[in-house]
C-alpha cells in the first residue's frame, strides 16, 4: 500500500501480521535450551582481536553488516542494533517514500530491546539447558531481535498515522512535551486487551504438536500462550507506545 494512504486500520493490519513472524520466530528459539554460553561476554575472541564479546553479538553485528551493504538500512523502517561503523551499502539507492517526520531517524531503541530480550524475555520461554548448539541459538536469536525491533520501531508509522488524524488533539501536549498525556492519547485499552488475547490463540494453533493418530497430544504447544501474552503486555506493547511517545515529541520540530 503506497505510505500516503496508510490508516489506523492498515497499520495494526500489519501489527497483526508481524505477531505471526514473532510468534514463529519465538517458537524456532524455543526449540533450544537456553545455551548461556551464546551470551557469554568472553565466548568469541580470534587471534587478530578483531572481536571479542557474546557470541549473539558477534552474529547480529556480522549480519548488519553484510546486510548494510546490500542496502537494509536505506530503508527508514529498518534498525540496526549496531548502527556504529556500518559498510556502505553496494547497491543504487531506492527512492523510499517519506512518510515520517524526518526526526524519526534519530529513534533507535534497540539497545533496550537487546537488554528486554537476552536478560528478561528469554528466562520466560525457553527451557534451561546446554545443547552445545550455540551458533544455531545466536541465529534464531538474531531472528527474534529483528521482529522485535521490526514491530516495536513500526510504533513510529502508527504515531504518524494518529497524529494526521487528529493533530489537533496531539499537538498542545506534544508542545508541553507532556509525556503523560501523549502516553494516555495514544493508548487503547480494548485493542491491547484483544492483541493479548489474539497471540494467546495463536501461540496455541501454531504451536500445537500435529499428530496423525486421533488422540494426538492436545495441550501441550511449543511457546507457553500465556507467556506469549505477557511478553505483549508487559514488553513489546509497551516498548512499541514508548516509541510512539518519542516519535510524537518530535512530531513539530
Ligand atoms: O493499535 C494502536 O493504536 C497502537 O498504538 C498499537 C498498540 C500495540 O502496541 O499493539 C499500542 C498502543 C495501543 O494502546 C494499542 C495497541
Amino acid at each position: 500500500m503506497a505510505k500516503n494512504s496508510l490508516t489506523l486500520e492498515s497499520v495494526r493490519h500489519s501489527l497483526i501480521r508481524q505477531e505471526d513472524s514473532i510468534i514463529f520466530s519465538l517458537i524456532e528459539r524455543a526449540h533450544f535450551p537456553i545455551n548461556s554460553p551464546t551470551y557469554s561476554p568472553s565466548h568469541v575472541s580470534n587471534s587478530t582481536h578483531t572481536f571479542s564479546g557474546p557470541l549473539l553479538r558477534f552474529v547480529v553485528k556480522e549480519n548488519e553488516a553484510l546486510l548494510a551493504k546490500a542496502g537494509k538500512y536505506a530503508n527508514p523502517e529498518e534498525h540496526p542494533f549496531f548502527p556504529e561503523d556500518l559498510p556502505p551499502s553496494v547497491v543504487p539507492p531506492y527512492n523510499f517514500p517519506e512518510f515520517l517526520h524526518p526526526p524519526a531517524a534519530s529513534i533507535n531503541i534497540n539497545k533496550d530491546i537487546w537488554d528486554a530480550y537476552v536478560n528478561k524475555l528469554l528466562q520466560l520461554f525457553v527451557a534451561p539447558g546446554d545443547d552445545g548448539n550455540y551458533a544455531s541459538t545466536a541465529a534464531s536469536d538474531l531472528v527474534c531481535l529483528q521482529a522485535l525491533s521490526r514491530r516495536i520501531h513500526y510504533g513510529k508509522l502508527v504515531a504518524e498515522v494518529k497524529f494526521r488524524e487528529s493533530p489537533q488533539e496531539y499537538e498542545p501536549a506534544i508542545r508541553a512535551k507532556d509525556r503523560d498525556t501523549l502516553m494516555k492519547l495514544l493508548t487503547f485499552e480494548k485493542v491491547e486487551e484483544a492483541v493479548m488475547k489474539r497471540v494467546a490463540k495463536k501461540a496455541m494453533m501454531f504451536g500445537q504438536e500435529v499428530t496423525l493418530n486421533k488422540d494426538g497430544d492436545h495441550g501441550k504447544y511449543k511457546v507457553d500462550p500465556s507467556v506469549v501474552s505477557r511478553l505483549y503486555g508487559d514488553w513489546i506493547m509497551p516498548l512499541t507506545k514508548h516509541v510512539e511517545v518519542e516519535y510524537l515529541l518530535r512530531r513539530l520540530d
